[in-house]
């Protein structure tokens, strides 16, 4: 289990992180979703120990993970930008994390080399930015990490690639309880490969959960009342976080148990009532709207 406890991360004066808790249970595909600047780079740095927080705990196994070279062999964190060591060959960066991590897989390196047409021996910043990237998630996979931490880690990667490598971490999730942390802003592919995610903004930790739950917890609701002040009277007792009129019919989005948002709405006799599940994209975006966060459409066009 990975546990940030009221972690606070500052840097030149500024709250980067105001008191963050999280939970990442083993053998989990947890992914962090978040606006831009909300801190989850900031997040994944302090997991692969490379920041060191101002207050609270980030603990893996209950261990503290800064300086801890010990647990350090047991992650691998591939950046936004990979970082190789300057002028290495893949085969040197191989050489370079045999030494590192005591769980090295040579087969492993092997056998997914094999499926890669990448030669070894060329110096890995001469190959393009989807290569360097697919040298990174071949390193990684070799070292057999028990936590994999991933920070927008498909950007760059062709259609083929993206689809091999989200195999191969759900596989070695099922085969070894790997877990693996993911940064991402494509959510439709967090919506396929995570189990549990949670949506941080302006450093805070606004929903943390399984992600069916939290699916379970958001509604899109299409409705028309013989009465048209009856919406008014709704949206004092519901927990709406968007409302849109398209002539008689009203449509919102609701947080809350689907049984008990049917049941205030049906003692108003609805004409038309319709409830619909939402994206995790849809659930994402309303929640920024309510914080006041959403680009207004007009300021699009
Ligand atoms: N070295 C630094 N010095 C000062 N401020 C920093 C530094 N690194 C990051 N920040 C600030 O910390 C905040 C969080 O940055 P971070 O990179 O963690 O966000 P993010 O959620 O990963 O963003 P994005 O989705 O845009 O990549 C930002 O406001 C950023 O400007």
């Amino acid at each position: 289990m990975i546990q940030l406890k009221q972690v606070v991360k500052r840097m030149n004066k500024d709250v980067i992180l105001d008191k963050m808790s999280l939970n990442i249970q083993k053998g989990s595909i947890y992914g962090l979703l978040g606006s831009n600047g909300a801190g989850k780079t900031t997040i994944l740095k302090l997991l692969a120990g490379i920041y060191k927080q101002n207050e609270g705990t980030v603990t893996v196994e209950e261990q503290a993970v800064f300086e801890n070279s010990k647990l350090k062999s047991r992650m691998f964190f591939i950046a936004d930008y990979p970082s190789f060591l300057p002028h290495y060959t893949t085969k040197q960066m191989a050489l370079f994390y045999k030494e590192l991590y005591p769980s090295w897989n040579g087969e492993l390196f092997k056998k997914i080399g094999k499926q890669l047409d990448i030669n070894e021996n060329k110096k890995i910043h001469h190959f393009s930015k989807g290569v360097q990237r697919q040298i990174a998630f071949w390193l990684a996979f070799a070292t057999e990490p028990e936590y994999l931490i991933l920070d927008e880690p498909f950007d760059g990667l062709d259609p083929v690639i993206r689809s091999n490598v989200k195999k191969l971490i759900v596989q070695q999730v099922a085969e070894r309880e790997m877990t693996v942390i993911i940064s991402s802003h494509n959510l439709s592919e967090v919506e396929d490969l995570c189990d549990h995610i949670s949506i941080i903004h302006k450093g805070k930790c606004l929903i943390e959960n399984d992600i069916d739950e939290i699916k379970l917890d958001f509604h899109k609701i299409q409705v028309a009342f013989p009465e048209a002040n009856t919406i008014e009277q709704l949206k004092k007792s519901l927990s709406m976080v968007h409302f849109e009129q398209r002539g008689s019919v009203s449509m919102f989005i609701v947080k809350g148990e689907k049984d008990d948002i049917i049941k205030q709405i049906d003692q108003f006799n609805p004409l038309l009532l319709d409830i619909l599940a939402l994206t995790l994209e849809e659930i994402f975006i309303y929640q920024m709207e309510e914080l006041d966060y959403a680009i207004k459409e007009n300021l699009l066009l």
